[in-house]
């Protein structure tokens, strides 16, 4: 007979936008780590673990239910299944917390599925469903909130050693995870300290008293004459990419800095908000942390955060050893100046191979320095990919392009931000960009045009071929 163990799904992932990029990015961290090991295989739909009874991963995370094997008998201990069980069910916590329910017959306790619904989900890897048109989010995305239904905030406010006060997860946070939302106390454009100090003390004066000690109570780095000026300075949010308008916010100006964030801010134009969205996998316990700075090298990133937040920052990336730290600067000069390259309208008229060849460097080099997170930076690469495309007639590249933008947006900003919005119709519509056949008609193509059946190697290199 023996003893079975493992750990169930429950509930089960959806078919939504976050769960998949959630799933995704826990099976490429598995296929990395185990790449060179002969008893894990990639097969077209799964990994297979050839240890113990087989267990298999699916791509494609609605359908999974069990990790499991029988972990006694000589079998099970010659192949060593037991630890690759441990393994896979360690990372799979990071990514889905409570939602992995580890069981082990030996300790006398059971999965949460009968044997047939998980003999069913296995027999389902088998057959990869049909590649979904993109459609809304929202109609993906369960509803169901644990943590939300409770009413529990999912962060505390605590002092932090050497930055004031911060942010601290409660529970463990998946990415595309709305951690906060609110409406500004107040905005202002930009002016000179004296009159920012006159326009802020007029604007002060007619909140009220709780909205005004919301501002009174927020972190001031320049103590001295004009203490409302200073207190927007150090905590204002721009209302939009470089937008001259500002807003302060009673919670959101309580987070703190990191050169590797683990979440991102966002104005939302419609709504007249800003959110804050987890972007990587943040544990109980650890800081939620946005980006103060605009790139570059850790010398140019330290002189902005000192001169303009007056702090050294010591984030994770900034404390690097020195070989490592010059590694990662070359990383960001290199997205830096590819960036550059790649907003090039010139270079999208005349060379648009290179620039669709800069974009696929990009990616990686993202990928590389953000550890798979590179979050918003990857919607802006592929919204450029997605131009060059639809700017030379592509249909079938730019709607993928578009899609995968629209899927990092939503990641980064929730489903209801305008660019979210505009990157989703796009998606169903490359033509309706205001580029289209801009430059060329030379890569012409339909959406109909976009192959099925490929595996993810094979439709990567459809995608970036040049
Ligand atoms: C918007 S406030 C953030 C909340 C602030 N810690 C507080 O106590 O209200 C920005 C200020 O927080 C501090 N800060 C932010 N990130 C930091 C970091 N990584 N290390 C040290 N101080 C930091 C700096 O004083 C900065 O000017």
């Amino acid at each position: 007979m023996g003893a079975d163990a493992g750990f169930d799904m429950v509930p089960r992932l959806s078919k939504g936008v976050v769960d998949r990029h959630n799933w995704k990015t826990f099976i490429e961290l598995l296929q990395e780590k185990y790449k060179d090991d002969p008893k894990v295989e990639n097969k077209p739909n799964y990994i297979l673990f050839k240890a113990g009874e087989y267990p298999m991963l699916p791509f494609e995370g609605h359908k999974f239910l069990r990790f499991s094997s029988k972990v006694t008998g000589s079998n099970a201990e010659v192949t060593g299944v037991t630890s690759y069980i441990k393994t896979v069910k360690r990372v799979a916590m990071v990514y889905f917390g409570s939602r992995i329910h580890y069981w082990s017959e030996l300790a006398d306790n059971y999965g949460v599925y009968d044997w047939k619904e998980v003999n069913e989900s296995l027999r389902s890897y088998e057959q990869r469903d049909e590649p979904e048109i993109p459609t809304t989010i929202a109609a993906f995305i369960s509803g169901n909130d644990p943590i939300k239904e409770l009413g529990i905030p999912i962060f505390e406010t605590k002092d932090i050693p050497g930055k004031g006060r911060g942010l601290i997860a409660r529970f463990n946070i998946s990415p595309g995870t709305r951690i906060l939302c609110e409406k500004p106390i107040f905005t202002s454009g930009p002016m000179p300290i004296p009159q920012l100090q006159v326009t802020l003390a007029a604007k002060l004066k007619a909140l009220p008293k709780a909205a005004q000690r919301q501002f009174l109570s927020l972190h001031n780095n320049f103590p001295g004459k004009y203490p409302f000026s200073y207190t927007f300075k150090t905590n204002a949010l721009p209302c939009g990419p470089d937008s001259p308008v500002g807003g302060v916010y009673p919670t959101i100006c309580l987070i703190n800095h990191s050169c590797i964030p683990n979440s991102h801010n966002n104005w939302n134009s419609d709504a007249k908000h800003e959110t804050i969205y987890a972007t990587r996998p943040i544990k109980a316990g650890e800081e939620i942390t946005i980006s103060y700075d605009r790139g570059g090298p850790a010398n140019e990133r330290r002189a902005t955060l000192k001169s303009s937040f007056g702090f050294e920052c010591d984030c994770r990336i900034c404390s690097l050893a020195p070989s490592e730290l010059q590694a990662s600067d070359a990383r960001r000069v290199q997205i830096q100046s590819l960036d550059d390259a790649i907003g090039s309208s010139v270079r999208m008229q005349s060379k648009p191979k290179d620039v669709l060849g800069d974009c696929h460097l990009l990616l990686q080099t993202l990928k590389d320095e953000y550890d798979g997170y590179a979050g918003i930076h990857n919607a802006r690469v592929y919204y450029d990919a997605f131009q060059v495309s639809i700017a030379h007639g592509d249909q079938a590249r730019a709607s993928i392009f578009a899609d995968r933008a629209y899927k990092a947006r939503a990641v980064c900003e929730g489903e209801d931000s305008p660019e979210a919005k505009r990157m989703h119709g796009f998606a169903q519509k490359p033509a309706s960009h205001r580029n289209f056949q801009g430059c060329s008609s030379k890569w012409k193509t339909t959406r109909g045009m976009i192959p099925k059946g490929l595996d993810t190697e094979a439709f990567e290199k459809w995608l970036f071929r040049v």
